[in-house]
């Protein structure tokens, strides 16, 4: 199998190396020429490209595919960077061709962007990739939406890059950005409350060894997951967190999760303040921000900013 990565920052890397480990061939292209040097680098079965013209052209050499069923995906930044790739790409790809928004995209914005490709016989496919960095090297999570008829041409894809029971076919375009858009709602929750305890330990008569409560709960307590590892991590880096500030920026999704609530009249209190206190948190440094600041860098996101 052979498929095209466009962006090889912090996730489409990842995804690169995990994909050829699996034995699959990718071409490989970033603006950064850097980027490229690294991924020719780490293997034969990596082909670097210079432009998406080049990218186009690798991916029909000695690929069993037909020409009509090159796959490519993109994994840019979310927003403008991610939407105008797709529009360049919605001209230069041709009918039958497969192409993939893996980026935290707005399922809105798919759907407007499928309008186009649609039309010309590009079959659009938009997934939400969970699990961070280590994820993406090492077995990913996805949430895949778009065409149903089309879809068991890139399972295989899917099968060698998630972790077990990692993947799922959502059902037609949208929906898989829309399930990672309430997934990161859920994150932003959690990763809430988990820091609201830490600060009310923090206040409170007791002075707790917070890396040995984040270890004591991740081994068969309740509330063990990955977000309390990655705490277990910080914490252990710095017990109190006191070399960073509790200043969290969001990308967008708990707001799309939030407008998508109020639309719906679904009420979705935690989440709703979850991103409020983000906000809050840029306005002033406390406790809950550091806490989640400290997780959020664990996997992968928003530089920590020092004192
Ligand atoms: O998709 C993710 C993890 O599941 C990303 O971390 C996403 O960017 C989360 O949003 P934010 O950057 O606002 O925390």
């Amino acid at each position: 199998m052979k498929f095209a990565m466009i962006g090889l920052g912090k996730m489409g890397k990842n995804l690169v190396k995990n994909a050829v480990d699996h034995d699959i061939e990718v071409v490989a292209y970033d603006l950064n020429r850097t980027a490229r040097q690294e991924m020719a680098a780490y293997s034969s079965k990596i082909t670097p490209v210079d432009t998406l013209e080049q990218l186009l052209t690798e991916l029909s050499v000695n690929s069993e595919l037909e020409r009509s069923q090159r796959i490519v995906w993109v994994m840019v930044p979310a927003g403008t960077p991610t939407n105008s790739t797709i529009a360049t790409l919605s001209n230069m790809l041709s009918a039958g061709d497969i192409l993939i928004d893996g980026g935290n995209s707005n399922y809105k914005d798919n759907l407007e962007q499928n309008k186009r490709l649609a039309e010309k016989g590009i079959k659009f496919f938009d997934v939400g990739t969970s699990g961070g960095m280590s994820g993406a090297r090492h077995g990913g999570n996805f949430m895949i939406g778009g065409d149903k008829e089309t879809w068991p041409k890139i399972e295989p894809l899917f099968e060698a890059l998630a972790q077990k029971n990692g993947y799922l076919y959502t059902g037609p375009l949208g929906s898989g950005h829309y399930l990672k858009m309430i997934h990161n709602g859920i994150e932003y929750g959690m990763m809430q409350a988990i820091a609201e305890g830490f600060e009310i330990l923090e206040a409170s008569p007791y002075d707790y060894d917070y890396e040995a409560v984040a270890k004591l709960w991740n081994n068969g307590s309740v509330i063990r997951s990955w977000l309390m590892e990655l705490a277990e991590e910080q914490f252990a880096k710095d017990p109190k967190l006191d070399e960073i500030l509790g200043q969290v920026q969001a990308s967008g999704e708990g707001k799309w999760t939030v407008e998508e609530s109020l639309d719906l009249e679904v009420p979705a209190p935690i989440i709703a303040l979850s991103l409020m206190m983000r906000n809050r948190s840029l306005q002033s440094d406390t406790m809950t921000g550091k806490v989640v600041a400290a997780l959020r860098n664990g996997f992968g996101g928003h530089d920590l900013a020092h004192k």
